[in-house]
């Protein structure tokens, strides 16, 4: 199957060498000519240090790569996915399938990548996302991984699984592409939570701590936005959750843990490297626990730390002094008498 992944960043590189790697020709493009050029020349992503790119992958920054794509892979940062679908539409054959790999839902509009896509693109095209526990420079390396595949459509389901599934890459496939997106931009706040009780010197109780109830917050809104609670005790809920808000990999964690040291949004933003996913996805969700009016106060501290400006100290207060009540609200009841 010819593909093209848009984005040449840590995530679209390595999705290009999986690709690469189960026999499909495969074309990388950057947003800029000289990110390209740079690519072609050292046959490496700074992003993906010590990871040699073959010499069959096409490297560009010329999109009109895209007529002949069969399987086209939107890698791009979450703020850039409108853009780049808006320019790669009309270049698009008929019956090109779409993939999302983004993690974000856009800000003011609360739309998820995949809708996103499918706007751009008049609705016209089959589309999947793709999530799950699956830092780049791991996947880059070969190091066994696994996601799942989410698609309204069993078909594009079962393409994209195929296109990836290997012996060092598994594909779980979902119908639930709202579930699997949903959580794959949500536990990006949670990973700067627990980064910032890091960079606190707090613990692993602690981290488990945050961990668990923030869960229990992203189910909360995720159901009320017609996720399946299954779908967030899964790869893309809690397994990303988990590797996210422990692996050094994270830029979202590393963030985290400059805030909790103490540094400025301003500072750890520009010493992260990278895009933090978690910074845009905690305004975004903010909105939406305001107007569905699902109660999430660990996101919401995560929010007025980021755009607020709130002392993280204070913040860790709020949350330990909040009034006592049972584990699980509406599941537990004691026998009366
Ligand atoms: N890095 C990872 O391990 C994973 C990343 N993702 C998701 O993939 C998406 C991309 O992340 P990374 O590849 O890690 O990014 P990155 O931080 O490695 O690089 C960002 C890339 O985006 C490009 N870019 C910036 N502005 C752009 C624009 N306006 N149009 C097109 N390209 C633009 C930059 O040139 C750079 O190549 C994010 O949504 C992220 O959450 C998902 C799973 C794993
Ligand atoms: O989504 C990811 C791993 O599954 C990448 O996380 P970060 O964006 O925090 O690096």
């Amino acid at each position: 199957m010819k593909t093209v992944v848009l984005g040449s960043g840590g995530w679209g590189t390595a999705l290009s060498l999986v690709l690469h790697r189960n026999g499909h020709p495969v074309t990388l493009w950057s947003h800029v000519p000289e990110k390209a050029a740079y690519m072609e020349r050292a046959r490496e992503n700074p992003r993906l240090e010590g990871v040699p790119l073959p010499p069959e992958l096409r490297l560009t920054a010329d999109m009109t790569c895209l007529t002949e794509a069969e399987l086209v892979v939107v890698a791009v940062p979450s703020y850039a996915v409108r853009e780049t679908a808006h320019a790669a539409a009309p270049l698009l054959r008929p019956d090109t399938l779409l993939v999302t790999a983004a993690k974000g839902i856009e800000r003011d509009t609360h739309l998820r990548m995949s809708q996103i896509l499918e706007q751009e693109t008049g609705g016209a095209f089959p589309i999947a996302a793709l999530s799950g526990p699956s830092h780049a420079e791991e996947v880059g390396r070969g190091l066994p991984t696994g996601c799942v595949a989410a698609s309204v459509s069993q078909a594009a389901a079962l393409t994209v699984q195929d296109a990836f599934m290997n012996d060092r890459f598994r594909v779980y496939t979902s119908p639930d592409i709202v579930g699997v997106e949903l959580s794959g931009a949500l536990k990006n706040v949670v990973a700067l939570a627990c980064g910032i009780c890091d960079g606190m010197g707090y613990q692993d109780n602690t981290k488990a701590l945050l961990m668990t109830r923030a869960m229990v917050e992203l189910c909360h809104l995720g159901e009320r936005l017609g996720g399946d609670r299954q779908t967030f005790g899964g790869l893309a809920g809690m397994g990303d959750l988990i590797v996210t808000c422990t692996s050094m990999h994270s830029r979202n964690r590393r963030a985290g843990i400059l805030l909790g040291q103490g540094k400025s949004i301003g500072q750890t933003l520009a010493e992260t490297g990278g895009v933090v996913e978690g910074y845009y996805a905690a305004a975004s969700m903010h909105q939406l626990a305001e107007k569905t009016g699902v109660e999430m106060p660990i996101c919401r501290c995560v929010y007025e730390i980021l755009y607020r400006q709130r002392p993280v100290q204070e913040v860790a207060r709020e949350l330990m002094g909040r009034a006592r009540k049972g584990e699980i609200e509406d599941g537990w009841r004691y026998p009366v008498g």
